[in-house]
């Protein structure tokens, strides 16, 4: 079976009969003047040991953010990609045959005979290819009806539990009836983002995410409206404060070297009294069980309150949101601010963008508890929702706009927010909003009219992965003199997740992630695949194994999107299979494992998938099959992003990437903590992968997301 047919097969649905249930690390050069400074607490965590196979990386392997050169041949194997570029240049972890696709081959078990066996009409042809689904069902609508508003959209609205589940009270209001629903295209054109490997065609035949977006979103698409009306997230200040505890490596983070880099660099802070905050903000700090703060927080914090632009890259999970809400919010306090629900036009001072739906709302929530007993009102706007819905909520008063970037122009081309306000623009996951899928959004967003020049704004950025050539990019949006700090290694894997590379081959991959998912019992997984498609067919599948799981990815349609995550964060389906739109950002608590069903693209996106566990200072696991038929160009960064995080390298890993040894791919450099920097200090003798500066930036990938 091709390719094409293993689409169709997938798509081909029905479901199955089956139902689920469904640190003191001050900033040691000292104040002013300083540029380039290091900070270090304790030497241990640099004073690795020095293996023969040590030895053997670091005159083998480049601080490579790519996994790798690829085999050409298998680069038209895939679907959609070949102008898109994000395979084979500097951060990609190579071009990425669709061979695991494959595995269908043959297959003709029960499953599929049960996964076939329905009756649905809508999977075929042409209506499949353009993205229309054939989802049945909907799972959770309240059917709550509309909002009398001009903003109204006359048909039904459905709400869900979904995005806003709280981490303890997680999951009132989430749906009934889940089956696992797996649906072939994307419904209507909802749902929001396109794929690199996943076609998106557009009513039109464009395929312009961009496009897509503004006719969706705007209701110029000849497809249905978008009616979603997202629940409000619970009001009760317990729910508003939720927070999960720091596990028992958050000590450790005081162990990490950080750099700053920039002139007059404020001295970092080393407790939450230091900052000067205003006491509702302390409330709110000491309400959300924080009592000290991560590294980012202790260098961010003043740069921030110190009126400087910045660009931060930290690991995951380790406070990057507080460090940039807090300091903007005590700036808030102590100017004023003039939202108010009587304002004709809204003026946001605050503009936060986020590549996905469900991070940008996770933000928001962050926003909302900092802020909460304060003047200051957070709006979340994002696409897949009403559009009617998003205008609501920010004519009600509007201070820190949290939004998509799809839905953000959108509402500023209709001139629903005024831009001359705005003081701050925080660009979080920055590598991503800069990159080539919505790069060029930003830059419209920065020119938009009434936009303050980057002299009369605070732009900040952040990210666990800043690669090289996107820093470059990132300078037309900061001021000149900006602040680059480093936490630890850039681009480098969480050291408090254990990574397991297994070697399992295309054919066996189902069923060892069914024997890993029966090991790990009810502990939340999340499983990365590299297609919607194969989202869909991994989670029926594991719901034909009796293993509750739900699935997100960018063709479900927003609310079961929400619901999906909504079971997830309450337990309710322990397992979730997602595509890269899950990797960035989010935040769920409890997330022991991560397994990587697929390898992905790039060593970034390897970073922000485990990076969904180990958070916070717990530990975690993350699991990665790895198919020597496709996989063995991505051995070589893969052993260097292991070998960076200190973790163990498999023998048979390191053989196949002295095989596939790449000349410029050479060195590791373990021990030497930075592997990228401030691009102004100029070249970086650890360049990302030994790749030339010159190189593409990381390019529209797998996803994109509004
Ligand atoms: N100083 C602190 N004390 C206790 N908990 C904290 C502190 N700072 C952040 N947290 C919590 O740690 C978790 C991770 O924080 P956050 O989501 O901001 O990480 P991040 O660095 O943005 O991660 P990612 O790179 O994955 O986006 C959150 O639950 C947050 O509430």
């Amino acid at each position: 079976m091709g390719d094409e047919d293993w689409e169709a097969e997938i798509i081909k649905p029905h479901m199955s009969s089956y139902v689920p249930v469904f640190e003191k690390d001050r900033y040691s050069s000292g104040a002013h003047g300083d540029t380039f400074n290091r900070t270090l607490a304790s030497l241990s965590e640099m004073d690795d040991g020095y293996s023969r196979r040590d030895h053997f990386m670091r005159s083998r392997f480049a601080s490579g953010r790519s996994l790798g050169n690829r085999d050409p041949g298998e680069s038209n194997k895939r679907e959609n990609t070949s102008t898109m570029g994000d395979f084979g240049v500097g951060r990609s972890f190579g071009n990425r045959g669709f061979s695991n696709n494959k595995f269908e081959e043959g297959d003709s078990c029960g499953f599929w005979r049960g996964y076939q066996d329905g009756n649905d009409s809508e999977a075929s042809g042409s209506f499949r290819r353009s993205g229309r689904g054939s989802y049945r069902g909907c799972r959770g609508g309240f059917g709550l009806g509309s909002p009398n508003s001009k903003y109204e959209q006359d048909e039904g609205t459905q709400r869900s539990g979904g995005i806003f589940g709280s981490r303890r009270s997680a999951l009132s209001g989430v749906g009934k009836g889940d089956a696992y629903q797996s649906r072939s295209g994307s419904g209507s054109g909802r749902g929001g983002y396109k794929g690199l490997n996943e076609e998106v065609i557009t009513a039109s035949g464009k395929n312009s995410w961009k496009s897509e977006a503004e006719r969706r979103e705007s209701g110029d698409t000849q497809g249905p409206k978008v009616t979603y009306i997202p629940p409000p997230p619970p009001e009760d200040e317990d729910s508003i404060f939720a927070h999960y505890q720091t596990g028992i490596n958050f000590d450790k983070y005081d162990t990490i070297l950080v750099e700053v880099s920039g002139h007059d660099v404020p001295p970092a802070i080393l407790t939450f009294e230091e900052a000067n905050l205003c006491q509702t903000l302390n409330s709110n700090i000491a309400k959300a069980g924080y009592t000290k703060l991560t590294p980012v927080q202790k260098y961010s914090i003043p740069i921030v309150l110190g009126g400087r632009d910045l660009m931060a890259c930290a690991q995951t999970g380790s406070g990057k949101t507080a460090a940039f809400l807090l300091p903007i919010l005590a700036h808030m306090m102590r100017d004023g601010v003039t939202a108010s629900r009587f304002k004709e036009l809204q003026e946001p001072e605050c503009i936060i963008v986020a590549p996905t739906r469900e991070l940008i709302s996770q933000i928001y929530l962050e926003a909302r508890k900092f802020s909460f007993g304060t003047c200051v009102r957070a709006v979340v706007i994002y696409g897949g929702t009403q559009l009617g819905h998003s205008i609501r909520q920010i004519v009600q008063g509007c201070n820190i706009l949290c939004a998509t970037p799809g839905r953000l122009m959108d509402i500023i081309g209709k001139e629903k927010i005024g831009l001359r306000q705005v003081k701050y623009i925080v660009l979080d996951e920055a590598d991503r909003m800069l990159d080539m899928g919505f790069g060029p959004e930003m830059k419209k967003l920065i020119s938009c009219p009434g936009m303050p020049s980057k002299e009369q704004r605070q732009t900040l950025m952040f990210s666990a992965t800043f690669p090289e050539e996107i820093q470059r990019l990132a300078g037309e949006f900061l001021k000149s003199n900006y602040l680059f700090v480093a936490v630890g290694q850039v681009g480098g894997a969480c050291r408090d997740v254990q990574q397991t590379i297994l070697q399992v081959g295309q054919y066996s991959k189902r069923e060892k992630l069914v024997e890993i998912l029966r090991n790990i019992g009810d502990e939340r997984t999340m499983v990365f695949v590299e297609t919607k498609k194969k989202a869909d067919f991994i989670a029926t599948f594991l719901c034909q194994e009796k293993i509750s799981t739900t699935s997100i990815h960018g063709d479900r349609e927003q609310r079961e999107r929400e619901q999906a995550l909504g079971d997830f964060r309450c337990g309710k389906c322990p397992v979730l299979v997602a595509t890269s739109v899950a990797a960035r950002g989010l935040d769920i608590e409890n997330v022991q494992h991560v397994i990587n069903f697929d390898l992905p693209s790039t060593t970034d996106e390897y970073v922000h998938r485990i990076g969904r566990t180990g958070r916070c200072g717990n530990t975690g696991r993350a699991i990665s099959f790895f198919d020597t038929e496709s996989d063995n160009h991505l051995a070589q960064p893969l052993v260097k992003v292991l070998s960076d995080a200190q973790q163990d390298v498999p023998a048979w890993l390191e053989e196949i990437a002295f095989s596939m040894y790449v000349p410029g791919f050479s060195g590791s450099t373990r021990g030497n903590v930075f592997v990228s920097i401030d691009t102004r200090k100029g070249k970086s003798s650890l360049n990302a992968a030994g790749f030339s500066s010159s190189q593409a930036p990381n390019p529209v990938d797998d996803e994109s997301w509004d």
